[in-house]
């Protein structure tokens, strides 16, 4: 997104940040700032046309270890690669199917010792419409049945409750793409919501699954309202033995810009971008997304690399405006469905993937079973079909 013109250039520029603090004092769980990083207020630093003009990152950096004697550009060591963690699949597609068996009460369920015939079908019908699914998704998953039980000659409802899985996990597929951690160095990760969407969770848990494949992470608490978010952010932080960028109150394009600088410089896998939850109505918020996303752009012609939205899977048809108002604004590259423990909205996904009410299918990265660092699994279509009718 570098083709700004000078007035946005200008208009982009990160606003002035309240004066820093002093570096020398110690900061909140037992992070301490580096004190290598140039304490100069970001607003008197507009953003450079160029890379020749990237000044050093800016921001106050919080570690989670001592950063004394470091110079700005350390590199950020590597993890160590993660001991191999015992299977743990079949605990969180238990909770994965324990959540959407509220859904699968009405899908899997209508399927026991019943005959199959025209009321099996519309009773169907109502249960996806119940599960957010949409009209799109309901019309084409029942046609596609009818035609199957139809051809196949499907007799018993166990039957056809099987063909049901395989075609929702057809229609679900196009929505299953590997995160491409490898595309380029830092991958400069943007990653929006709507409030209490589970962002700032969804990065911890991301941090935690890059670190588990030896990448570095550098983090930027681009939320800059609410002190919580970023003491959040910074406790993930600290919990993943990642480094933060942080910066009190200030233009978050401003953090996000600094961010992109600190990662390159610290050779960073991977700097992962927080931003404020923000509703699509609130229009000077959307507009500040947009800010913020030009504004990597200037740091790194090339990113945000990947945009993500965090959508919360209770949030049912909502989520569909969600996605296509957030696309809009910021051009989506993926999408991280949270809160799937617990839902009874779990055909949603049935209705990205219809491209209901012109929402484009957006990929699913990854779907949130759990509060825990590790709740965080790969969306996998055949997976998800089942956990919901089984
Ligand atoms: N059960 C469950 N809870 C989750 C999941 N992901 C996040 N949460 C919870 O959702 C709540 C909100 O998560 P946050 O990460 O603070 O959400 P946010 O989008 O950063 O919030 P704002 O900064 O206010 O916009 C927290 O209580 C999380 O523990 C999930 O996959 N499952």
């Amino acid at each position: 997104m570098s083709d700004t013109t000078p007035t946005e250039a200008a208009a982009d520029a990160p606003s002035p940040s309240p004066s820093s603090s002093p570096l020398s004092q110690p900061t909140t769980h037992a992070i301490t700032k580096n004190p290598d990083v140039r304490p100069e207020p970001l607003g008197e630093h507009p953003v450079p046309e160029t890379r020749a003009e990237l000044p050093q990152a800016r921001a106050e950096t919080f570690e989670t270890q001592p950063a004394a004697l470091k110079p700005a550009d350390a590199p950020i060591p590597a993890a160590p690669p993660a001991e191999p963690a015992a299977p743990a699949k079949m605990s969180w597609m238990a909770r994965l199917k324990q959540g959407l068996s509220k859904t699968g009460q009405s899908l899997g369920g209508l399927f026991v010792g019943v005959k199959v015939d025209e009321n099996l079908f519309e009773e169907l019908e109502t249960a996806l419409i119940m599960a957010d699914a949409g009209v799109e998704a309901t019309n084409h998953l029942l046609t596609a049945l009818r035609t199957k039980v139809r051809k196949d000659r499907l007799t018993d409802a166990e039957q056809v409750k099987a063909a049901l899985r395989d075609i929702l996990a057809e229609h679900l597929r196009p929505l299953e793409k590997n995160f491409p951690i490898d595309a380029a160095k830092p991958l400069i990760v943007m990653i929006a919501g709507v409030n209490g969407a589970g962002k700032t969770t969804s990065i911890g848990k991301l941090a935690n699954t890059f670190q588990q494949q030896g990448k570095s992470v550098l983090l930027a608490a681009g939320d800059t309202f609410r002190a919580a978010a970023r003491e959040q952010l910074i406790a993930w932080g600290a919990r993943n033995n990642v480094t933060v960028i942080s910066q009190e109150g200030g233009d978050p394009a401003a953090v996000a810009f600094d961010a992109v600088n600190a990662g390159r410089a610290r050779g960073a896998d991977v700097v992962m971008v927080d931003t404020a939850g923000r509703l699509p109505t609130q229009l000077h918020l959307m507009e500040e997304l947009k800010k913020i996303r030009r504004v990597i752009g200037k740091a790194d012609g090339n990113a945000p690399h990947e945009v993500l939205l965090v959508v919360d899977g209770n949030t049912g048809q909502n989520a569909i405006a969600q996605i296509r108002a957030f696309d809009a604004a910021i051009n989506l590259t993926g999408l991280v469905v949270t809160k799937l423990d617990g839902t009874a909205k779990g055909g949603t996904l049935a209705a990205v993937a219809a491209g209901s009410q012109g929402v484009r299918p957006v990929p699913v990265y990854w779907i949130g079973v759990g509060e825990g660092i590790e709740d965080l699994q790969p969306f996998v279509a055949a997976e998800f079909a089942a956990a919901l009718l089984d």
